[in-house]
């Protein structure tokens, strides 16, 4: 954003509240009837829910770090972190499952934490690779650990329920940082520890 550019005004609840009735309207009901009255502001309130990390700072969350892990050094993978996001193309949901691996350096984190950072970027308008990319990023700008592991695999629910119609189709994406990106028998260990059987491979860098 340049200087002469103003800061977008935020919109406040009633104009979100008048924008769902004209969806309603659009979609061809009558947002005055009575089980449509609530709508409009019950939907406001889903929507803060939905996109409440755009006011989260996720590198915060990851303040607090603890030296005295006897040394620990080895791998730590939280699995199976559901969360749900929103693709930024359709606004539908995205669900799924985040795996976050790390390789500890001098310092360890409280593991809620990670689940927190992941709910943090989820709960925005995302593509899963964005998403996938910025969980990675934080981990290894705060903890400086040897390595770095995201692997997310996540139905989008605007390739089953609209579009292209593939129910039971999933999106998986990985990110490997550090150690892991020259180190087949580390990802490997991740692959293993979230029960699949990755490829060895290097990723291309
Ligand atoms: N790369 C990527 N694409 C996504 C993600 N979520 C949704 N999309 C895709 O975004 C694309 C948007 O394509 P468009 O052609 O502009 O939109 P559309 O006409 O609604 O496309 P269809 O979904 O094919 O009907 C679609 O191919 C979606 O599948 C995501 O997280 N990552
Ligand atoms: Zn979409």
């Amino acid at each position: 954003m340049n200087a002469r550019t103003p800061p977008p005004i935020r919109p406040v609840q009633a104009d979100v509240e008048a924008a769902v009735r004209t969806l309603i309207r659009w979609a061809g009901d009558d947002p005055d009837r009575e089980g449509l009255q609530d709508t409009p502001g019950r939907v406001a309130r889903a929507y803060r829910t939905f996109f409440a990390g755009h006011e989260e700072d996720p590198a915060a969350l990851l303040a607090t770090t603890f030296e005295d892990a006897g040394g620990f050094d080895d791998l730590v993978l939280v699995r199976d972190i559901r969360f749900e996001s929103h693709c930024e193309h359709h606004l539908v949901p995205i669900i799924g499952v985040a795996h976050v691996a790390y390789l500890p350096r001098d310092r360890v984190v409280g593991i809620s934490k990670i689940a927190r950072v992941v709910d943090a970027f989820a709960r925005r308008l995302q593509i899963q690779e964005r998403l996938t990319r910025q969980i990675a990023d934080t981990l290894v700008d705060t903890l400086q650990p040897r390595g770095v592991a995201v692997v997310i695999e996540a139905q989008h629910l605007c390739m089953t329920t609209r579009g292209v119609h593939k129910p039971g189709s999933t999106t998986l994406t990985q990110r490997w940082v550090g150690r892991f990106r020259h180190a087949p028998e580390l990802r490997r260990d991740v692959w293993q520890g979230i029960g699949r059987s990755g490829s060895g491979r290097t990723p291309a860098t």
